[in-house]
């Protein structure tokens, strides 16, 4: 078949709209017609080049909302017509990880994804007779793509496709991190770095853990708004501040009682390898945690005294929140539909998929949250 897809067919050139060729799919695989898609940072991260996983020519997205269309032989959990949010982690609930129930990262299917193939090491999408990689598993700047089936979310039917595609990736990515990976309790304090597309679902899954301390660090002021839309309580600009940004946030979460200060939760939402030492070191001695949730290219490295460690601090990580895919997206379409938490107000930006090139210039101008295509 033929569909539409904006194709990244070299790092750092803007995406080109082109019709490809789509093989159907093959057996436990799915067709899926996406509607809507959003365009995260990590869309982005990947086509400047930074991304050592980067393939061209490629097809990225995956944040995507659509309908399946077919099923390849053997697909038993999904059928045609389902509402489904494609999944860049997937979870195949029998793989060595999935059973292990100590990690998300499902590794059925990983290596061959790396490579911008399907799992039989093949890719379904081609242009004047060349093979173009798929990513993340997804490529959702296409109009039609394949997925595995242990990759697909069904979805209650009756949610808007360009609002719960952003809970492909940064809904869940931000609210999973503080439920799933920090585990929040009632009345902490807190520090989000970056109040982006990813730091004000932190911000709003902050707010549900009951943090009753919730600042806000951005170097754009535009962004303090936004985060108290979200739930947050105080704003820091660190260009705005006179000294270091670490002692200042210490000072700001010193508590009755408490000698020393710092945050019981930060979260680095930037991809900055340098705020995520802020980040670590702006956390309580003793028993804070720090989650690393931006992403930095390759070469870039983390670094901090050991004493920091020592002193009892923990630095972490988390990939799509800490998420199970298949079970937990639905359940967060569910909390959307439920009004438990919101997406609309997030999604600044809609557009035609002949305009997606002006979704990264607003992500780049900082005058977007979360612009969504669709189709
Ligand atoms: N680990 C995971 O599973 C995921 C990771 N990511 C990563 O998370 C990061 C954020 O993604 P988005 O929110 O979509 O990006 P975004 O571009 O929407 O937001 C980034 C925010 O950080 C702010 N910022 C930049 N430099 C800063 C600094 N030095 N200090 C304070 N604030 C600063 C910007 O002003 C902006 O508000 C990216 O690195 C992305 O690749 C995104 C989704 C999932
Ligand atoms: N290919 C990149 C990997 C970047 C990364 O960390 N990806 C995140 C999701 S970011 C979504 O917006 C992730 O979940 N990784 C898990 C995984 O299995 O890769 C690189 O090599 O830097
Ligand atoms: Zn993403
Ligand atoms: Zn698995």
């Amino acid at each position: 078949m033929k569909t539409r897809a904006a194709v990244a067919f070299a790092a750092g050139k803007p995406l080109e709209i082109v019709e490809v060729d789509l093989e159907g799919p093959k057996a436990g695989e799915v067709l899926i017609e996406i509607k809507a898609t959003g365009i995260c940072h990590t869309d982005d991260f990947t086509l400047s080049g930074a991304d050592p996983e980067g393939l061209f020519p490629s097809i990225l997205g995956h944040e995507g909302a659509g309908v399946v269309v077919d099923v390849g032989p053997g697909v038993t959990s999904l059928k045609k017509g389902d509402h489904v949010i494609p999944l860049y982690t997937p979870e195949c609930r029998e793989c060595y990880s999935c059973r292990s129930g100590k990690t998300n990262l499902c590794t059925a299917i990983r290596a061959t994804q790396g490579q911008g193939l399907m799992p039989d090491g093949t890719s379904r999408f081609s242009f004047e007779g060349k093979p173009i990689f798929h990513y993340m598993g997804c490529s959702t700047f296409s109009n039609y793509t394949v997925l595995p089936e242990i990759a697909v979310a069904k979805i209650d039917a009756s949610a808007a496709f360009d609002k719960v595609c952003y809970v492909g990736c940064g809904v869940t990515t931000g609210i999973g991190a503080v439920i799933n990976t920090a585990k929040v309790e009632i009345g902490s304090t807190a520090v989000v770095f970056g109040l982006g597309g990813i730091g004000l679902n932190v911000i709003q899954g902050l707010r549900i853990a009951g943090a009753d301390m919730i600042i806000g660090v951005d170097i754009n002021n535009a962004k303090k708004e936004w985060g108290e839309r979200f739930g947050m309580t105080h704003f820091v600009n660190p260009t705005e501040i006179d000294g270091d940004v670490v002692p200042y946030i210490v000072n700001m979460t010193k508590r009755r009682g408490d000698l020393i200060g710092g945050a019981d939760y930060t979260f680095d939402c930037t991809g900055n390898t340098t705020v995520m030492r802020q980040a670590l070191e702006c956390s309580h001695r003793g028993w804070g945690k720090s989650v690393v949730i931006g992403v930095a290219g390759a070469g870039k490295e983390i670094s901090t005294r050991p004493f920091q460690l020592v002193t009892g601090r923990t630095w972490m990580g988390t990939a799509f929140g800490g998420a199970k895919g298949r079970t937990d997206v639905p359940k967060i379409v569910d909390w959307y539909l439920d009004g438990k938490i919101e997406i609309d107000p997030m999604i600044t930006h809609t557009l035609r998929l002949e305009d997606i090139n002006k979704g990264f210039d607003m992500m780049h101008s900082g005058e977007s949250i979360r612009s969504v295509v669709v189709y």
